[in-house]
């Protein structure tokens, strides 16, 4: 069986009259992609934020690889091995794509050792080797400003992958892309997440997406998780086609 991750016991927050999870519980396995599905408002991103430590839940706790990771701070969480790709990357527009990858990279070691020019870091050919890895390695001396949405959401990708996660956390990872190009980009992402072995957990809107990339799905609904299985399990439960998918 594989090892469990991540794993979520009992999570509970509200804010004011809104309950944004209301007893989650989860394991996260490594090696699977899991998608998280549901509707507008279910408490999807909330799940992500309590995992990176911008959240704090009012009860419950998240280990990682058996660390306690609930009350820890976003960047501890970052060291022990969760990284986060966001719905719109987080990308410094007006530094070109190696230097956002060099900074990422330095954000990782800590505290500065000093002043160092970011092209004379030892981390430059690595940053290379994963700006291939996720196709944009052309694009490495422009500024993020330059690049289509589709190459921006890769590069955000590689910038993960540049913090060595052993899990990554996904909001929508395709969204504002256009649809000719989802497929590519989830292609050229699950791939290079399986070649550097790393966990993924996506939140996603497009079942055709979840049917395609996913190998567990979790179904949230009002702050609670409706159902765990496979996509075709999922996909085909009445419940979830009406309540979730809205068919
Ligand atoms: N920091 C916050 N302060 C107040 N309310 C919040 C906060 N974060 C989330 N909420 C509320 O909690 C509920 C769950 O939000 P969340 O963003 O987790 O849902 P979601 O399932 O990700 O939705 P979507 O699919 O629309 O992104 C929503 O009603 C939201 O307005």
């Amino acid at each position: 069986m594989a090892n469990v991750l991540l794993s979520a016991k009992n999570i509970k927050i509200r804010f004011g009259g809104v309950i944004a999870a209301d007893g989650i519980d989860l394991d996260v396995l490594e090696g699977e992609n899991l998608a998280i599905i549901g509707p507008n408002g279910a408490g999807k991103t909330t799940f992500l934020n309590i995992s990176t430590g911008y959240l704090r839940p009012q009860a419950g706790t998240v280990t990682f690889l058996g660390h306690d990771i609930t009350a820890q701070l976003p960047r501890t969480i970052t060291r022990l091995g969760i990284a986060r790709a966001f719905q719109i990357p987080q990308l410094f527009l007006d530094q070109t794509v190696m230097e956002n990858m060099l900074i990422a990279a330095a954000s990782l070691r800590g505290r500065p050792s000093g002043f160092q020019a970011l092209s004379l870091m030892p981390e430059v050919p690595e940053m290379k080797r994963l700006l291939d890895l996720v196709g944009v390695k052309s694009y490495a001396e422009r500024t993020a400003r330059e690049l289509p949405e589709g190459q921006r959401k890769l590069v955000d990708i590689a910038l993960a992958l540049a913090l060595k996660p052993k899990l990554l956390l996904m909001d929508e990872p395709t969204s504002g892309v256009a649809s000719s190009e989802k497929l590519t980009i989830m292609d050229i992402l699950t791939t290079a997440l399986a070649k550097e072995k790393v966990t993924s957990v996506f939140v996603e809107h497009d079942m055709d997406m979840v049917e395609r990339y996913a190998n567990r799905v979790a179904v949230w609904n009002v702050g609670k998780i409706q159902m765990v299985g496979t996509p075709a399990e999922v996909l085909a439960d009445p419940k979830v086609r009406e309540q979730v998918i809205g068919i």
